[in-house]
C-alpha cells in the first residue's frame, strides 16, 4: 500500500499538471481519534488549523461523516468547508446552500420506530449508548463488557423486522438509516461531479477515512484520485494508501496545504 509520502507525491504531480484539489475527509477515526462515547469525540490537535490553512489556498474541503451535518460542523468549528452528513444524505455546501437526498425525510418515521424499539429493549443494558441522529439512530456497544456481538446481532434483527431501514456497521456500532440506495460512495461521486461541473479543468479527488462505511467511497472513487485508509495496521481495503492515525492525517493536510499554497488560484468551485 502507498504511504503518506506517496500521497503527497501524487497530489503534487496532479497540481503540477494543473489539476485542482478536492479533499474529502471523514470525521470520526480520521480527523478525530476514536473516543469511548460519541459525545466525547473531538478533533485531533491541529486538525482545525490544518484544514483552515488548506481552505485558504483555494482547495475545496468536504467533511464526509456518518454523523448529522450540524453535529460535525459544531465539533470541527471550521468555516468555508462543505459538510456531507448522515452517511451522505445531508449536503451542506460551503456556500450555505443545503440539500437533502430524496426519500430521507420520508424515512424518519421508520427510524423513530427502530429507535423506540432499541430504547425499550437495549436502553438499560450496561454500556449501551443510543445516539439519535437527524436521519438515523446508532446503537453503540463499545462499552458493553460481555456479549457485545450477540447484542449487536439481536439489535440488527429487531430493526430489520420493523422494516423501512437499512443497517450500517462501523466501529462497535450498528446504525439504522433510511432504506435508500445511498452511501458515502454515491455522495463522494456527487461531490466530485459538482466540483467538475462548477469550475473548468481537471479535479484531483482525495478521500481519507477509517471505517467500513468509507470503503464505499474508496470503491466509488477508484482510480479517480487518492484514497487513504486510516488504520494502525494493514488490513484489506479498497484504499490505495494508508496512514496510521489522525495525527498523520493532520500532517498530511498540512503538507497538502503547503503544496496547494504553491499552486494558489486553482479554485475547485462547488455550489
Ligand atoms: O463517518 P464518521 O465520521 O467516521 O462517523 C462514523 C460514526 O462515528 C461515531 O461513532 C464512532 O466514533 C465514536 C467516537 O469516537 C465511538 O465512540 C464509536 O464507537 C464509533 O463507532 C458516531 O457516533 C456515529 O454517529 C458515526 O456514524
Amino acid at each position: 500500500m502507498k504511504t503518506l509520502d506517496d500521497v503527497v507525491h501524487d497530489v503534487a504531480n496532479a497540481l503540477a499538471k494543473g489539476q485542482r484539489l478536492l479533499a474529502m475527509l471523514d470525521f470520526d477515526g480520521t480527523l478525530a481519534p476514536i473516543a469511548a462515547r460519541p459525545e466525547l469525540a473531538a478533533p485531533e490537535v491541529g486538525a482545525a488549523e490544518a484544514i483552515t490553512a488548506l481552505v485558504k489556498t483555494g482547495a475545496q474541503v468536504v467533511i464526509v461523516s456518518g454523523r448529522g451535518a450540524a453535529d460535525v460542523q459544531a465539533r470541527l468549528g471550521v468555516g468555508n468547508v462543505s459538510v456531507v452528513g448522515s452517511h451522505g444524505l445531508e449536503l451542506w455546501w460551503a456556500s450555505g446552500a443545503r440539500e437533502l437526498v430524496k426519500g430521507a425525510e420520508e424515512a424518519r418515521a421508520a427510524i423513530a420506530k427502530v429507535e423506540a424499539a432499541w430504547r425499550e429493549r437495549f436502553g438499560d443494558v450496561a454500556g449501551v449508548v443510543l445516539e439519535q441522529k437527524p436521519f438515523g439512530v446508532a446503537l453503540h456497544y463499545r462499552l458493553v463488557e460481555e456479549g457485545a456481538q450477540t447484542l449487536a446481532a439481536r439489535a440488527s434483527e429487531a430493526a430489520l423486522q420493523l422494516g423501512g431501514v437499512r443497517l450500517k456497521s462501523g466501529k462497535c456500532v450498528v446504525e439504522a438509516v433510511p432504506a435508500l440506495r445511498w452511501d458515502k460512495g454515491r455522495a463522494a461521486q456527487l461531490v466530485l461531479r459538482r466540483a467538475r461541473a462548477t469550475a473548468p479543468g481537471e479535479v484531483h479527488a482525495l478521500y481519507v477515512g477509517d471505517d467500513l462505511t468509507d470503503e464505499d467511497a474508496f470503491l466509488a472513487l477508484g482510480a479517480e484520485g487518492s484514497t487513504v485508509l486510516v488504520a494502525s495496521e494493514d488490513r484489506a481495503s479498497e484504499a490505495s494508501a494508508r496512514v496510521r492515525d489522525p495525527a498523520q492525517v493532520v500532517r498530511l493536510i498540512w503538507e497538502l496545504a503547503a503544496l496547494c499554497d504553491q499552486n494558489q488560484g486553482r479554485l475547485v468551485g462547488l455550489p
